[in-house]
């Protein structure tokens, strides 16, 4: 295949420069994601770097053409890295680490410069690293949609790969001769990288934004600490539940949780505590749901399940092993063994034909009552 490696390098140049305009334009609309100011320093300093790898061919300044292009060539990944991370954390992330990496680049590359295929040999074998630990750091990236998060980690992980493995033949090649041998190899691998970086720069904003919609489909639908649906996901759901069983005259059945005493908890070992303690019985219903079945937290510390075609036993059963499990269970917090109850009310309509608000009415009835008999019990409506 004939390679036209100075059109390529326009071309790469051209296109990490609008990158980096367009990314800075989304900034100035977007002036609290820092992230997007980073990528565009990425883009310009990717293109910086690849006009002045590209003067090697015409002038005799390896200061320029080797030490500057080499360092700006691993500080754009690390920029593309250090950007991710801020979008990550939503806070401002310190810089100690491009600084490290910069450094201990740039004082290897202070003696490698004289002698180019050692300073690219080194350079390609640093921004391995970078790509590799990119890979690795995409994934650890929660929210993000998996296959924006599956393209970006496949794109880190054959640029670290291509670069381990144009520092692998350059190292096996240091003499010149046999560089001009691989040459054509190496022109492709080049054009690869350049090729992968543009594409990865162009995942950026498309990352960024879906991250977003991500985010704020959870916040619309989610509560964040126990991560169970909120009373507003719970009454979409159970809704169309509910109104597909009418139609199929199939049973519904609705438990409203309530933790007891649970003011006494907060107030004896914080508000902290109380949490791990929410979190950890949110997990315990869980446990138990069938796969059928709807549950969210709708109040402080109460929950909902709506259980569509099951029967009174079925619900029963429920109930009864979601009270079990928690008087049984010791939640430790902060190293102390905490003791909690729940009360549960149970509403069972054969056929589905009441309106939810009117069950969930009745089961909130159902629980008042297992509250004043007592609590740590479950009673039906
Ligand atoms: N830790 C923590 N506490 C919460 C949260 N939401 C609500 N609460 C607390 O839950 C407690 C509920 O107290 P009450 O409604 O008086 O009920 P209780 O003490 O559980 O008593 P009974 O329900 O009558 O058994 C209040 O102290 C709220 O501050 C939360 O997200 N985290």
């Amino acid at each position: 295949m004939e390679l036209h490696l100075p059109t390529l390098v326009v071309t790469a140049v051209g296109l990490n420069v609008l990158l980096g305009i367009l990314m800075l334009v989304i900034y100035q609309v977007r002036r609290t994601q820092k992230s997007f100011l980073t990528w565009a320093c990425a883009c310009f300093v990717f293109a910086l770097a690849a006009v002045a790898a590209s003067l090697r061919v015409y002038i005799d300044q390896p200061w320029l053409t080797i030490f500057t292009a080499d360092v700006l060539i691993v500080l754009s990944p690390l920029l593309a890295l250090h950007g991710l991370r801020q979008y990550q954390q939503q806070a401002p992330v310190s810089l100690k680490l491009v600084a490290l990496v910069i450094s201990y680049t740039a004082l290897p590359l202070v003696l490698l410069y004289h002698a180019p295929i050692h300073a690219q040999t080194f350079t390609s074998v640093v921004c391995a690293s970078v790509y590799l630990f990119a890979a690795v750091y995409i994934l650890t990236i929660r929210q993000a949609p998996a296959l924006t998060k599956a393209v970006l980690f496949l794109l880190f992980l054959v640029h670290g790969g291509l670069m381990l493995g144009m520092a692998g033949m350059l190292f096996q090649n240091l003499s010149a001769a046999k560089i001009a041998m691989i040459e054509p190899i190496l022109n492709l691998m080049l054009m690869t990288h350049l090729y992968l970086t543009t594409g990865t720069a162009m995942l950026f904003p498309v990352f960024a934004f879906s991250l977003s919609e991500q985010r704020l489909l959870e916040l619309a639908n989610f509560d964040d600490l126990t991560k169970m649906y909120n009373r507003r996901a719970f009454w979409e759901r159970s809704s169309l539940l509910l109104a597909k069983n009418r139609l199929l005259r199939k049973p519904f059945a609705v438990l409203m949780i309530d933790v007891d005493y649970f003011k006494a908890i907060n107030d004896r070992y914080g508000h902290a505590a109380g949490d791990a303690c929410l979190k950890r019985i949110a997990d315990i219903i869980r446990e138990h749901l069938r796969e059928q079945d709807v549950a969210a937290r709708v109040g402080g510390e109460e929950f909902a399940v709506a259980m569509p075609n099951a029967d009174h036993n079925q619900a029963e059963l429920l109930g009864m092993q979601i009270c079990q499990q928690v008087e049984q269970e010791k939640f430790e917090v902060a190293g102390q063994k905490i003791k909690l109850t729940v009360s549960i009310g149970i509403i069972y309509s054969s056929n589905s034909r009441r309106e939810l608000a009117e069950l969930l009415n009745a089961a909130d009835t159902a629980l008042y009552d297992a509250k004043a008999s007592g609590r740590n019990r479950l009673v039906f409506g």
